[in-house]
């Protein structure tokens, strides 16, 4: 298997609180990897481990053929320097459940700044190119757009867009549906749905449950900073430990499913 993320036992802290306690979780190339779970299990943590943003405390991580935080060099792992940094970043998409879109420019240019910015395209291409990731999204007739002139659905399919300019090995998605409207919730788990069959890899935390089960290839249930179910849906271990996890599935399952 050609995985893109491997964790095993991965541990993260803030401070004195444990966060993540042993996780284990893969993706391989072109897979799409759902991971649902309660607030508070460590979700969001895990993928700002798997983008470089957060340390890992403990067992291994290795992401896009590297571990991450360090590079071997010399026989020993050093941490990455400032530049290895912003190598490794560059092709790791992220799409969070708020847009982040910069405010005062169009949709157009929201898009085309990274490649400018970070990649030194030149910005007649990158226009060119940001046109054709909004068409992928389907906003080519919005492109001109300021964030506010958009519903929360479009603004996050920009943001989609964006990430995608980057030209990235991997996208990670934290709940982009969470913050939308109801009716706003399938015009972006479509464009994810398309991004999917494409064959692009996707991590994506998520309570949309239905698009975990249809769309990914792996299911992870988070509880209190590990992983208790992998690919089966609904056997969660038993004990009181997962209570709060069984608790939350069994409401997401009965508002999500019907
Ligand atoms: N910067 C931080 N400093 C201290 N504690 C934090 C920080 N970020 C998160 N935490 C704590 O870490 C735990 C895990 O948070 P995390 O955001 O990863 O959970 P989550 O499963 O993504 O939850 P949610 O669905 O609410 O986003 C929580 O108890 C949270 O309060």
């Amino acid at each position: 298997m050609n995985a893109v993320v491997q964790a095993s036992g991965v541990r993260m802290s803030y401070g004195d609180v444990q966060v993540l306690g042993g996780v284990d979780f893969t993706v391989a190339s072109g897979e799409v990897s759902c991971i649902i779970g309660p607030s508070g299990s460590g979700k969001s943590t895990f993928l700002r481990c798997v983008n470089g943003l957060e340390p890992v405390l403990g067992g291994s991580l290795r992401v896009l053929g590297e571990e991450v935080g360090h590079s071997l060099r010399d026989g020993r792992y050093h941490p990455w320097t400032p530049k290895e940094f912003a190598a490794f970043r560059r092709n790791i998409g992220m799409v969070f459940q708020r847009f982040n879109l910069f405010a005062h420019q169009s949709a157009l240019d929201n898009v085309a700044c990274g490649p400018i910015h970070v990649l030194g395209t030149p910005p007649d291409r990158a226009r060119k190119l940001a046109m054709e990731h909004l068409d992928r999204v389907g906003l080519a007739d919005h492109a001109h757009k300021r964030p506010r002139q958009l519903s929360g659905g479009q603004q996050q399919r920009v943001a989609i867009a964006r990430a995608l300019a980057m030209n990235p090995a991997l996208m990670l998605f934290d709940e982009p549906t969470s913050a939308l409207d109801p009716e706003l919730v399938d015009e972006v788990l479509e464009v994810m749905k398309r991004l999917a069959a494409d064959g692009m890899t996707m991590i994506v935390v998520t309570h949309e449950i239905a698009f975990a089960r249809e769309v990914g290839d792996r299911l992870s249930f988070f509880a209190d900073g590990v992983v208790v179910e992998h690919d089966r849906p609904g056997a969660l271990l038993a004990g009181p430990r997962h209570d709060r996890t069984r608790a939350f599935l069994s409401s997401v399952l009965s508002s999500r499913t019907e």
